[in-house]
């Protein structure tokens, strides 16, 4: 019997980006030949796709750790680095994603769906790309970005073309013993099938898979026994088979309430998903019904009692016996007969390709909030300041009073001011804590000072007269060089954002 998983928890880690090259060219007689450095390339995704090759989930309950692979770093000579390998998993069909608070996030049907499970990180732009009118050469470079790291849950629904619906102890893996070449485990106490087992049946030329899934028992659908998940198992199967114990001699049971009381339970259950899945309600799967063990004189005397009962629900009754192995030729053709009849009703599932992304944020979006463990701190939150920090090589003072400039552009220096924030506050951005200086001068024109640092990291040097007739001068000259420049800067910081 094949070894069936339909859960599992899945640990991924898309690759990081690769950092960003600060270099400078050199070449003979051009002392300073511009900044070169590459770019970093871009770590590789962990992509979920539907693959019809795959049945079971039992992969990753060997490997539930999965990696995209990072981005290299860029290098001098304008080489970006390579982007990392996306890591592509195949999933069966009908596989449904959960996050760790049991959330849905996907509901993969149709081949070739695919799902980014982890996003890989960005690449960081080299120092060439950061090149601008303001920071002509720039003396550092953008981190790459740690890649999206995520524990999923992964759960198949569907399960068979055929499952079976029974009490404990009917008959259903003996049943699955005799149709197909599984070997489940059988025994005459309650509850021996614990995981459902899958059995392949052919019918001359048909074949479909039949699920041997535990006991029910009446308060299922309220998790009694092994209720829920019993009940989850059958959730995608096309075909319900009703497996009545014809013999057994609980008190108050018979085959006719024995029905009853499951298709309460059936009649009763909250699917799980009640997304896009192609096999429609539980209450209008087709039915079959499969009157057990009339090898026993009893048992078959029973059955000759209720079987025009059930025939008037206008289900088909079978009478079988799984140990003599009776009446099995004509049940499995019928089922075929049925599983076919479904599959052609069924419209095929169109395969979404498109890639179902986690809920798009607003990039330009933040909110400035009052931070709760520091006093006349604050808390600064939003995809786009938190990605700059992480891109932000600290030790570098340039790379810190670009990261300012970013800031101050998106309005978050504004938004402080606005929410009572003083100088030398406490601001908190991702990961990283500072002392807030309000960035005065800013804007686009950062004097230009040495490689890897930043004036206004030194602002206590006062500039005196002399010095900015000299600056004066330079720029004056600058400017005139400028007018036979060919390079075209537009005189814009580069964003480095889509
Ligand atoms: N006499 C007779 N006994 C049967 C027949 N089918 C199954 N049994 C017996 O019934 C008992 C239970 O069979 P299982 O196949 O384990 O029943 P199950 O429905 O899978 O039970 P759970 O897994 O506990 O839900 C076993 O002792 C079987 O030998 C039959 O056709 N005739
Ligand atoms: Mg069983």
């Amino acid at each position: 019997m094949s070894r069936f998983v339909d859960r599992v928890k899945i640990d991924v880690v898309a690759g990081n980006g690769g950092h960003g090259c600060s270099s400078v060219h050199r070449e003979k007689f051009k002392p300073l030949g511009g900044p070169d450095g590459g770019n970093g390339g871009h770590g590789g995704d962990v992509r979920l796709v539907v693959d019809p090759q795959v049945h079971t989930l039992l992969d990753f309950h060997f490997r539930p750790h999965a990696r995209g692979t990072n981005g290299r770093p860029g290098e001098g000579g304008n080489r970006n680095g390579a982007n990392g390998d996306e890591l592509v998993l195949p999933v069966p069909d009908g596989t449904v994603v959960l996050d760790s608070r049991g959330q849905i996030v996907a509901d993969m049907v149709g081949e070739g769906t695919e799902f980014i499970a982890a996003q890989g990180g960005r690449g960081g732009l080299g120092n060439a790309a950061l090149a601008s009118r303001a920071r002509r050469a720039p003396g550092f470079a953008l981190l790459g970005e740690p890649g999206e790291e995520r524990e999923l849950v992964l759960e198949l629904k569907s399960v068979a073309d055929v499952g079976l619906v029974g009490f404990p102890s009917a008959g259903k893996s003996s049943l699955v013993s005799v149709l197909s070449a599984a070997k489940p485990k059988i025994a005459d106490y309650p509850f021996t099938t614990l995981t459902p087992n899958l059995g392949v049946v052919t019918a001359g030329s048909d074949v479909f898979t039949v699920a041997d899934v535990p006991g029910l028992i009446p308060g299922a659908s309220e998790g009694r026994g092994l209720g829920l998940e019993f009940l989850r198992h059958l959730e995608r199967c096309a075909v319900l088979a009703h497996v009545v114990d014809c013999a057994t001699l609980e008190p108050g049971r018979d085959p006719i309430s024995d029905i009853d009381a499951l298709e309460a339970e059936l009649a009763a259950y909250k699917p799980a998903l009640d997304a896009d899945h192609s096999l429609g309600d539980l209450a209008h799967r087709p039915r079959i019904v499969v009157l057990n063990k009339v090898d026993i004189p009893e048992a078959d005397e029973l059955a000759d009692l209720v079987e025009a009962d059930i025939a008037e629900r206008g289900w088909p009754v079978f009478r079988i016996s799984a140990v003599a192995h009776k009446g099995l030729a004509e049940l499995t053709f019928a089922l075929a007969e049925m599983v076919r009849e479904y599959r052609a009703t069924q419209a095929k599932p169109v395969a979404r390709r498109t890639v179902i992304r986690p809920k798009a944020v607003d990039q330009n979006e933040f909110t400035v909030v009052p931070d709760p463990a520091v006093e006349g701190g604050f808390i600064v939150r939003g995809a786009r300041p938190e990605r700059w920090i992480r891109q932000t090589q600290f030790d570098n003072d340039e790379a810190v009073g670009y990261l300012a400039d970013r800031l101050n552009r998106l309005g978050v220096e504004d938004a402080l001011v606005k929410n009572g924030a003083v100088p030398g506050a406490s601001v908190t951005i991702g990961d990283v804590c500072f002392d807030w200086e309000p960035s005065t001068p800013t804007g686009e024109h950062v004097p230009l000072t040495g490689r890897g640092t930043d004036v206004r990291m030194e602002r206590n040097d006062r500039v005196g007269a002399a010095e900015r007739k000299v600056a004066r001068a330079m720029r004056r000259q600058r400017a005139d060089a400028e007018s036979e420049d060919s390079l075209g800067w537009d005189g814009d910081l580069p964003d480095d954002d889509e």
